[in-house]
């Protein structure tokens, strides 16, 4: 069959298979060679994913880094089905991947084949590989939900389960001298909801302390995704970023996402307190997996 000029086969075969072209942003993966010569407009293009919040819209970034894929769903006042995309060249979007979604908002709703799950601000909802549909709503229009999502590949099926906060495992750290008292709220995790490769959950900062993740870490096994939020108008974060002898900074604002290669630290001090969703893929789920640095080691 002649296609119409300007429609290339794979693009066409797409349309005949009925899967919608949405857009995609996407993220693709960095040396920390070619790293250390970037400048700040740079280290923003390659991984920071910001603007993620549109109303009545799901807003997907596809990155390279584990395949994770990046996202909010923020409906308002209509329901939001999570789509296909074409990138994924499969039947479905969770054909062969898991989500893990917590909402940082209003009150919403998420639909699972039919099921409905009810989460408030912090809950957790994790949907295995080969759900067919996910839809979003919010519960009052006026105050939204923010439903942040990561999705990575998945071998196998695990049930789908919610978890709310107060059934999150929690651990205290920090001290109020060093300015960095936080709760560490583990959700999907090895001894938690289980998962195929996604470990996630949320950090709370104490008010007046401002840093997270210091002393600083890597963990080449596994990349890792930081979305801040709760942060206050007209305040922002310095997130810390690179290998630890050559750490450079991005500026993020609320419901900003900045992802960290496997060999780089993840780290943030605020102008503020403010909190944050982190959440990582890789070689395991074993949240403790960590290459810690000294304090007086990072340059
Ligand atoms: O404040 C912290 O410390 C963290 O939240 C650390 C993250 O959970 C992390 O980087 C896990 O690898
Ligand atoms: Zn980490």
């Amino acid at each position: 069959m002649r296609l119409k000029p300007g429609v290339s086969a794979g693009l066409f075969c797409l349309l005949k298979l009925n899967i919608k072209i949405i857009a995609l942003k996407i993220i693709h993966s960095v040396h920390p060679e070619d790293f250390k010569t970037y400048d700040t407009q740079k280290i923003r293009s390659r991984f920071l994913i910001d603007e993620l919040v549109q109303p009545n819209t799901i807003n997907c970034t596809y990155t390279h880094y584990d395949r994770m894929i990046v996202g909010v769903a923020n409906p308002t006042d209509k329901t939001l089905e999570l789509e296909n995309y074409a990138n994924l060249r499969a039947d479905y979007f969770l054909e062969r991947r898991e989500m893990g979604i917590i909402n940082v908002s209003g009150d919403g709703l998420i639909t699972v084949d039919g099921k409905s799950f009810q989460l408030k601000k912090l809950d957790c909802l994790y949907i295995g590989k080969g759900a067919r549909s996910v839809k979003f709503s919010s519960i009052n229009a006026s105050d939204p939900a923010v439903f942040y999502l990561l999705s990575t590949p998945a071998h196998t099926g695990y049930p789908v389960v919610l978890m709310t906060n107060s059934e999150a495992a929690k651990v205290k750290a920090g001290t109020t001298s060093a300015s960095n008292v936080r709760v560490i709220n583990k959700y999907i995790h090895a001894e938690g909801i289980q998962s195929c490769q996604l470990v996630m959950g949320l950090t709370t900062l104490q008010n007046g302390s401002v840093w997270n993740t210091m002393p600083a870490h890597t963990h080449d096994r596994r990349m890792e995704v930081y979305f801040y939020f709760d942060v206050p108008e007209g305040q922002r974060v310095f997130h810390y970023m690179g290998e630890g002898q050559e750490t450079r900074h991005i500026l993020m604002n609320n419901y900003d996402a900045v992802v960290s290669p496997p060999w780089s630290i993840h780290a943030g001090s605020g102008t503020s307190s403010y909190n944050f969703v982190w959440g990582m893929a890789g070689e395991n789920l074993d949240y403790t997996d960590m290459d810690v640095l000294s304090i007086t080691d990072i340059r």
